[in-house]
């Protein structure tokens, strides 16, 4: 089964509604797609348990159904950062779930499974249990800037995509500012050493200045295969053969 993570310049970028017009496609295509939104905050309390809406929506949209259990293990009712919401509840972020959950995943009988992020690349999962740098008082020695206080680590969602091997499908929510979101998130997944299979310009303010210019300005800036363009409101992909295939691995 192929893997893939979606990622976003931020939260709101179009993560989701992208997904789910790349889950349509390549079910189009006769692929079994699974949809995995292993962390999500901003749920509804429903008599079967916490309900997300991108899980609900990547559920709906796979071809391959997996119960919603499966589908989005870690859920927070408030609509906030996960590791807040996760502190709120007196815990932390249960990375091994996430971990025994993409596992189960690939073991489904389906050809691509689609794993949504949360928020942007860097994500956090887990805080160190003091701040990087405590005060500006400590600002100017030198030799606490690149440790941890107490080395503790921070962790991150990329740490787990890392690990995991997923190659990472960015979708960049074309609004002012996404020039600086983009070019900073491709060059630290390659930092991070994680394949991009590619990127996608999705059209998320009808109304932008020069929205064409700075199309054109990602593709200038952005070192990593264009896979397409989402227009405002639009309602489905068409990808050529060889980027579905360049997708499908
Ligand atoms: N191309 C588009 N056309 C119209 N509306 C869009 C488009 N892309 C995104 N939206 C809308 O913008 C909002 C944010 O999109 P979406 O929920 O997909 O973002 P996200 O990156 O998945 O956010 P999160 O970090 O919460 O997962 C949604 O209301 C969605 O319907
Ligand atoms: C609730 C929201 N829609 C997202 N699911 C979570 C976004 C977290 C962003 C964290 C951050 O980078 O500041
Ligand atoms: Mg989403």
């Amino acid at each position: 089964m192929k893997s893939v993570f979606i990622t976003g310049t931020d939260t709101d970028a179009g993560k989701t509604y992208v997904s789910v017009l790349l889950l349509n496609a390549i079910n189009t295509a006769g692929f079994k797609t699974i949809g995995f939104k292993p962390i999500a905050a901003g749920c509804e309390q429903t008599p079967h348990g916490l309900r997300n809406k991108d899980a609900l929506n990547l559920q709906d949209a796979a071809s391959h159904k997996v119960p919603y259990a499966m589908v989005n293990p870690i859920a927070f009712s408030p609509p906030i950062a996960p590791h807040i919401a996760a502190a709120q509840m007196g815990g932390k972020i249960d990375m091994q779930r996430v971990a025994g959950a993409l596992k189960a995943l690939q073991n489904e009988d389906a050809d691509f499974l689609l794993v949504e992020g949360a928020g942007g690349w860097r994500l956090p999962t887990s805080l160190p249990s003091t701040p990087l740098r405590s005060s500006l008082s400590s600002a100017s020695d030198d030799s606490k800037c690149t440790q941890l206080n107490d080395n503790k680590k921070v962790e991150f969602l990329s740490d787990f995509v890392a690990k995991s091997k997923l190659p990472v499908i960015l979708v960049v929510g074309v609004k002012l500012g996404c020039l600086n979101h983009a070019v900073l998130t491709v060059e630290q997944i390659k930092r991070d050493n994680c394949d991009i299979i590619g990127w996608v310009a999705n059209q998320i303010d009808p109304n932008m200045n020069c929205y064409a210019e700075n199309l054109a300005s990602l593709h200038a800036l952005l070192d990593a295969p264009f896979l397409a363009e989402v227009k405002h409101a639009q309602q489905g992909i068409e990808f050529t053969h060889s980027t579905l295939k360049h997708i499908l691995g």
